[in-house]
């Protein structure tokens, strides 16, 4: 194994003080820098189906679309792209390429499965093959790119897939990785994806087999980065030249180095004119101790200094180490579901093989099945014989998995027979929610649609809590939970986006903790399940607690006052505070409900958005909770109801009333809109009836007739009242819940 580039040494903890010593000896340090909560997410493979025209064969290559897909490729140029991008890029390789990603031009004899699109050789599965089983596993090189949010790795990733040849700089191909619609509106990476590579390494003329993950950077999914350290050896840390180091560096950091992962540093986009490599690169070395003259610095979106990267990654990153002799043990790393093939799983190979008809077993479920394909990712799937030790490739089995439960991302499968003789993987944290929502039809007879695209988001992400909630105001729906406000902000882009749907989703809410006096504990999700000391005696004596998150927060030292100010305002609690530079670095201990009350966006807003923020679990803080109720004519709307700090209740009262009242359109009787917190009415706002005019027809002079009419009109709003049906439309709640 080549040495390590930079030693395992302990970087300044004390100034990040995340993490906890857990071994030490010979000099060498383990941190413990994994979150408390780690997340699932499943992957969106679409783009993987080839086109409605081209039909199964026999090796199950090709596939024909269901409707739905068949719909998103026709409307999405990008799918269609990323089709005929991938089959010309394995074509263009074979022509284009002169950095070793080429197939060879001559196709080997044996075995040879193709694809063809509009009659056009593109891969050839036997030339790959051949090429990848003449690699030795000491010339393997898994690793993953780690930074910041924004700061290029879905750019740096195309640039390395068309430097290998793997994709065609030709097609422009923009962020081949980020496949999701969502992903490429907002321009972040969501899911974790994964490539191989083969790269002609000129040093010593042999072909070196690269596995490339690309991560989010967005600290809502940071599950997807710390699982995809499992298959890697090292990583690029990237750095936008330009704005230095930043909270998610310094998180992502972190996580890596307590993995174990090598680090390359790679300073980018300096072709910026405000690019400062000379600050960024003091930076990783007063902040990492990474030593920066093993920087390298390029701009992943001109291409300049691409071609230092990989032989930085082959000096530098440790092979796998693996025995492909050995009986097979596989860790599952990520696994989402086709219509066709059941639940496919994307695997890390440690020991032995594995190949199509191979009898496995799970060591989570104890379930045995029978591998129907293996392949690697290419960028697509491009089918193989084998995937060996060292090796990250996709399975799927025949029959089809048929449960997405029953892929437990962090299991691992071994050979029947071999469960005695195989250790698995320890595995990986379940994902804790932290963010609730409530979702209903706009209109009820929509609700079998509703669920069923709900139904099909939640099986491809499977971070996604899902439970059937009901409210008296908005009917039958789902209550939601997501690992963080973007999380869940993205997951109703999709709702909207790819199954069209029209949906009411409440605001966001974090859970409760009540600890009983017996020392009974209770995690409510649903506000309007809080119990009231007047529905439930136990409330009296019990605690309640709300989560919190140690936040970190990157800034430039100008606004240092604001946000302190701001971080005061949010209930936080200061746990240190770093300068570097013109940057600080400030720790705090948040309540996750001003996380979720966008906290970020202040933020943003407060600093011209040169803050940056990033976070972990911190567990449970007693706090002074109170159930905040919104009540139309005495009567609590189920659907509005929050948990909040008794210090907001009353600020937070006043804005629903007035704002509730706004989208209330009058009736033919009085409308009383009240906030409640705990039993006080903390606000109140009163909409006026219809008055119809009794007296029109009436003669001026005729007063006891007058006063006769009015009464007669005063007790019939009263009568109104009393059966409490005050009919407030659907859209009314829609406009309230909207930002
Ligand atoms: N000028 C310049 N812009 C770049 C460079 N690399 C990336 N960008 C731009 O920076 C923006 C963010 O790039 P991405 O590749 O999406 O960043 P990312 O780190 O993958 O983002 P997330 O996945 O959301 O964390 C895009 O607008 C890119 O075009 C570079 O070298 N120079």
């Amino acid at each position: 194994m080549r040495p390590c580039l930079f030693e395992r040494r302990l970087p300044p903890l004390p100034r990040w003080p995340a993490g906890r010593v857990l071994a030490s000896g010979g000099g060498d340090i383990l941190l413990s820098q994994q979150p408390k909560r780690s997340f699932i997410l499943g992957v969106d493979r679409r783009k993987e189906l080839l086109p409605p025209s081209s039909r199964s064969n026999s090796e199950g290559t090709i596939r024909l679309l269901p409707i739905q897909e068949q719909r998103l490729q026709t409307t999405n140029k990008w799918r269609r792209r990323e089709y005929s991008s991938s089959s010309s890029s394995a074509a263009s390789t074979a022509s284009n390429n002169n950095n070793g990603g080429a197939l060879p031009s001559g196709g080997g004899g044996g075995r040879t499965k193709s694809t063809t699109v509009n009659s056009t050789k593109v891969v050839t599965t036997t030339d790959l093959e051949k090429r990848i089983a003449a690699i030795p596993i000491e010339r393997y090189r898994n690793f993953c790119i780690v930074a910041h949010i924004d700061h290029g790795k879905s750019t740096l990733s195309d640039r390395l897939l068309e430097h290998t040849g793997t994709i065609s700089a030709s097609d422009g191909n923009k962020q081949i990785l980020d496949k999701l619609d969502v992903e490429r509106e907002r321009g972040i990476t969501v899911k974790a994806q994964t490539c191989t590579m083969i790269y002609r390494y000129a040093h010593d003329g042999h072909d070196y087999l690269l596995h490339l993950v690309d991560t989010p950077g967005h600290v809502d999914f940071r599950a997807e980065v710390t699982r995809s350290y499992a298959s890697c050896g090292g990583a690029l840390l990237l750095v936008d030249a330009s704005q230095g180091v930043q909270a998610q560096t310094v998180a992502n950091f972190h996580l890596a180095f307590a993995e174990g992962l090598t680090l390359v540093p790679v300073i980018n986009k300096i072709d910026l004119e405000s690019a400062d490599v000379g600050r960024a690169l003091e930076q990783i070395e007063v902040a990492f101790e990474l030593d920066p003259t093993k920087a390298v610095k390029v701009s992943a979106k001109t291409g300049v200094g691409i071609n230092g990267i990989l032989p930085a990654v082959i000096q530098n990153i440790p092979p796998p180490v693996g025995d492909p002799n050995k009986p097979l043990r596989m860790l599952l790393v990520d696994s989402w579901y086709d219509t066709f093939r059941g639940v496919v799983l994307l695997v890390r190979v440690f020991d032995g093989q594995v190949r199509a008809g191979d009898k496995l077993v799970s060591f989570a479920t104890g379930n045995q099945y029978t591998v129907g394909e293996v392949g690697i990712q290419y960028p697509n799937q491009v089918p193989q014989t084998t995937i060996r030790a060292g090796q990250v490739g996709y399975i799927f089995f025949n029959p089809g998995m048929k449960r997405i439960q029953d892929a437990k991302i962090g299991d691992t499968f071994t050979n029947v027979g071999c469960e005695g003789v195989v250790e698995p993987y320890p595995g990986f944290e379940e994902p804790k929610p932290m963010v609730f929502v409530a979702a209903f039809p706009t209109d009820q007879s929509h609700y079998q649609k509703l669920a069923d695209s709900i139904g099909q988001l939640v099986l491809n992400d499977r971070s996604v809590t899902l439970q059937k909630d009901s409210s008296e105001a908005l009917g039958a729906g789902w209550r939601l939970g997501f690992l963080g406000s973007l999380h869940c902000s993205v997951f109703q882009d999709r709702l909207r986006q790819e199954h069209g749907a029209d949906v009411i989703i409440t605001e966001p809410s974090v859970p409760t903790k009540l600890e009983y006096a017996d020392g009974t504990e209770l995690v409510i999700t649903n506000p309007a399940e809080f119990p009231e000391p007047s529905e439930d005696h136990r409330m009296r004596s019990a605690k309640i607690f709300e989560p919190v998150v140690r936040a970190t927060v990157a800034l430039p030292e100008d606004y240092y006052g604001k946000v302190i100010e701001l971080l005061e305002a949010a209930r936080g609690t200061n746990e240190g505070i770093e300068f570097f530079g013109n940057q600080v670095i400030m720790k705090y201990e948040i309540p996750a409900a001003s996380l979720v009350d966008d906290l970020f966006g202040k933020l943003k807003g407060a600093t011209k958005g040169y803050a940056t923020l990033d976070y972990e679990d911190a567990g449970w803080r007693e706090s002074d909770l109170v159930k905040l109720n919104l009540l139309v004519n005495k009567v609590a709307v189920d659907a509005i109801a929050r948990i909040v700090h008794r210090s907001q209740a009353v600020r937070l009262g006043r804005a629903w009333v007035e704002k509730f009242k706004q989208h209330v359109s009058r009736q033919m009787f009085e409308i009383i809109i009240q906030a409640q917190a705990g039993r006080q009415i903390v606000a109140r706002e009163t909409l006026k009836p219809f008055r119809k005019d009794v007296l029109a027809k009436l003669h001026a002079s005729d007063i006891s007739r007058r006063r006769k009419l009015l009464e007669r009109q005063k007790e019939g709003r009263k009568k109104l009242r009393a059966v409490g049906n005050v009919v407030i439309e659907q859209s009314s709640f829609q406009k309230f819940l909207s930002k």
